[in-house]
């Protein structure tokens, strides 16, 4: 007889997990800070299997070399569809508790688009308009790489807030590294943001501007993200957008 094994978090569907995540919480991050982490969102294991696909071309549609760009340093690959399972299960089931953050930022904005509840009927909306390549990309950084400050705009259809995943266990795979997130206020210096992350967290984040309550009403911030040097070793990210490119 073999013995039974205990239930492994891996086991557990990833759209399951995405709804243990206190929601209410995460909401209310976003609207404060413009971004929220979501702790062990993968499990070492799956963090590991999707790092370990980088190598493999057939899951990907183009290889981008950050520094003949002006991106930075260091390399990241978009992924084709279909879209290995795991992300192919994630990017639908965070998008359904981020469109209403999203509809909420639009209003509070002055911006009349909003965004369907289900993905798949936002994925409609960008492939009409020609925006059909798959965003979901799988990040690679060696020592002394970096990810300059940037947006990650892919057409005139934006889902406002996009989330990463950090592969990679910070002290033990590499260090330095860390998630920068930046927001220019209008008429004011910039505000910067360090997301300490651990391997298997998420972060949440305004694509690229998101509304900030002040005294004389509502304004607009400007925010870019970007990754600080990798100090020694590698680490790798999964990126989700929610929008597809041109
Ligand atoms: O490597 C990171 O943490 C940032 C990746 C990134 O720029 C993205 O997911 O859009
Ligand atoms: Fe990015």
């Amino acid at each position: 007889m073999t013995a039974r094994k205990p239930e492994q978090p891996s086991s557990i569907a990833p759209a399951t997990r995405v709804e243990a995540h206190d929601w209410a919480q995460i909401t209310d991050e976003l609207n404060a800070q413009g971004c929220a982490v979501l702790k062990a969102l993968l499990t070492p294991d799956e963090c590991c299997d999707i790092a370990a696909l980088y190598p493999e071309d057939a899951h990907f549609r183009s290889r981008i070399v950050m520094g003949r760009h002006g991106f930075g340093r260091g390399e990241y690959k978009y992924f084709s569809y279909p879209l290995p399972d795991l992300i192919a299960q994630l990017r639908p089931a965070l998008y359904a508790h981020l469109h209403g953050v999203a509809n909420r930022w639009n209003e509070a904005m002055g911006i009349d688009i909003r965004y369907p509840a289900a993905h798949a009927a936002f994925l409609k909306r960008c492939h009409q308009a020609g925006q059909s390549r798959p965003t979901p990309l799988l990040l690679q950084y060696e020592a002394g790489d970096y990810n300059c400050l940037h947006q990650d705009l892919y057409g005139e259809h934006v889902f406002p807030i996009q989330v990463a995943i950090l592969l990679s266990e910070p002290g033990r795979d590499f260090t330095g590294g860390e998630f920068v997130l930046t927001e220019q206020r209008p008429r004011m210096q910039s505000r910067a943001e360090v997301v300490p992350l651990a391997q298997g967290d998420a972060v949440a984040f305004a694509v690229h501007h998101r509304p900030v309550q002040g005294t004389r009403g509502t304004y607009r911030v400007n925010l870019r993200h970007g990754v600080s040097r990798i100090r020694s070793g590698q680490r790798h990210t999964l990126g989700v957008i929610f929008h597809d490119a041109k």
